[in-house]
């Protein structure tokens, strides 16, 4: 332990998107027991199950770091189509656009989907476990309002809320969010393990 009580090597969260790093590092809050750095490292978009994404993803991103490391990788999912996007959001919403991704569900009643987020950690070892914490807010799909400034924030709308996620403050989109719970479920791990 360093004087500060923050435990010596620190955990490399490891992503190319600077809004998933800048959300992670407000719901972390400074009080987390490990000192984390972040690495811009392009990591190959998987497919499968999105569990089973996150923990090749971490794999090979402790490989890499060649230490612990933390990944996270965020699936939408459209109940009308059977889970679809999922894991490939981030494809679609490059072609599409949040209205795009909107109008995908225009022959559907169902405009219901699911928010979900993975974080992987690996303390580093070849034969480290990988922990997984889930996030998971439901939601529907809508015509986008608000700043596009991060991805398909425009067109989700979570239940319970009449604003879409891009429409809210930061501050209550982190404390309803997938990103949001599936922190809390990784900080409860290192404050438990403290
Ligand atoms: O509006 C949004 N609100 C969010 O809360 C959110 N979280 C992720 N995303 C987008 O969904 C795709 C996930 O793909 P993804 O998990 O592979 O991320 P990525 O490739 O950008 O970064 P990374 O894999 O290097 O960490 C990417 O297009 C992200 O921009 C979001 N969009
Ligand atoms: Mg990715």
């Amino acid at each position: 332990m360093s004087g500060d009580g923050k435990s010596k090597k620190p955990i490399v969260i490891v992503t190319g998107n600077k809004n998933k790093l800048a959300e992670f590092k407000q719901i972390l809050g400074a009080d987390f027991p490990h000192e984390v750095t972040s690495q811009d490292i392009d990591l190959p978009e998987y497919q499968g199950e999105p569990e089973q994404i996150a923990i090749d993803k971490c794999k090979l991103a402790a490989e890499k770091i060649k230490g612990p490391v933390i990944i996270e990788d965020t699936s939408l999912c459209f109940n009308a189509l059977g889970g679809l996007p999922g894991p490939y959001i981030k494809w679609f919403l490059k072609e599409l656009g949040p209205a795009g991704l909107f109008r995908l569900l225009h022959g559907f009643e169902d405009k219901t989907a699911n928010a979900l987020c993975i974080f992987a950690y690996s303390a580093g070892e070849p034969n480290s476990k990988v922990e997984l914490f889930v996030g998971k807010t439901p939601g529907k799909v809508v015509s986008p309002r608000g700043p596009q400034n991060f991805g398909w924030d425009p067109c989700f709308q979570p239940d319970g809320f009449e604003q879409t996620y891009a429409e809210m403050s930061k501050e209550t989109k982190n404390k309803i969010s997938h990103r949001g719970k599936a922190v809390e479920a990784l900080k409860k791990y290192f404050v438990g393990k403290k």
